[in-house]
């Protein structure tokens, strides 16, 4: 079911394991190029939005096909253990990095489940490369998954996680989001930017 070998399968029949019949969709033609970045979604992203000051502030480029490549330091603002990444905080990046591939198929969605596997202790100060990709999508269901390398592109795994997303219509956002920010991120182009480009009703 994937193309990148490299990422570690987990195995299984977790929910976030696509089923025999997930296809794997076209990239949407308005998707950004592979090699070029796919903005954040919203300035006060904790982890992909520049207005933040303890933000992870992921950058992440789109890759060939269902794929994306993302990185990030690990700052004292991020730490758990002295001198270690809060587990919890690289989780929220893999969230981040994962729901991320919701913009290659240009269809909003929302992380249902989201499984991660911490494999090696990540210091503060180093860089955290992922990798992640679509690796099947069923009826509303996105199936995806990652790993998080130290250092470089191939540098030894640190973490492998696996998400499945849940497609909605964009009114999720604009229903449940508290009003007043709802009403700054209409005029946030970022936002906007990103808004024109979704499939708003699947
Ligand atoms: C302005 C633009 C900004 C765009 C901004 C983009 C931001 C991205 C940010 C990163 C991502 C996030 O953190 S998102 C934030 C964290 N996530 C959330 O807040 C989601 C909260 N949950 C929900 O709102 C809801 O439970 C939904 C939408 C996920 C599902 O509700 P629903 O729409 O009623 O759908 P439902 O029928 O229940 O489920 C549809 C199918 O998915 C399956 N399913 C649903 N949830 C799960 C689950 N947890 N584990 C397994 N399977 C599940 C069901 O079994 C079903 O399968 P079948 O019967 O069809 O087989």
């Amino acid at each position: 079911m994937t193309s990148d070998a490299a990422i570690p399968s987990r195995g299984g029949l977790l929910p976030t394991t696509p089923p025999a019949d997930a296809v794997l969709p076209e990239r949407n033609p308005n998707a950004p190029a592979p090699g070029q970045p796919i903005p954040s979604h919203y300035t006060r992203c904790f982890v992909c939005g520049d207005d933040h000051d303890a933000g992870l502030r992921l950058e992440v480029i789109a890759g060939e096909g269902l794929s994306l490549t993302g990185s990030f330091t690990v700052s004292e603002h991020h730490q758990g253990a002295p001198g270690l990444a809060h587990g919890g905080l690289l989780t929220a990046a893999f969230d981040d990095a994962l729901g991320s591939l919701n913009w290659l198929l240009s269809a909003p969605a929302v992380t249902g489940r989201l499984e991660t596997d911490f494999r090696r202790p990540v210091p503060v100060g180093s860089t955290l490369h992922i990798r992640a990709e679509v690796v099947g999508v069923k009826g509303r269901k996105v199936f995806t998954k990652a790993v998080g390398r130290l250092g470089s592109a191939d540098g030894p795994v640190a973490l492998t996680a696996a998400a499945l997303f849940i497609q909605v219509p964009i009114e999720h956002f604009t229903s449940n989001g508290r009003p007043e920010d709802v009403a700054k991120a209409r005029e946030d182009r970022a936002v906007r930017r990103s808004v024109e480009n979704l499939e708003v009703n699947p």
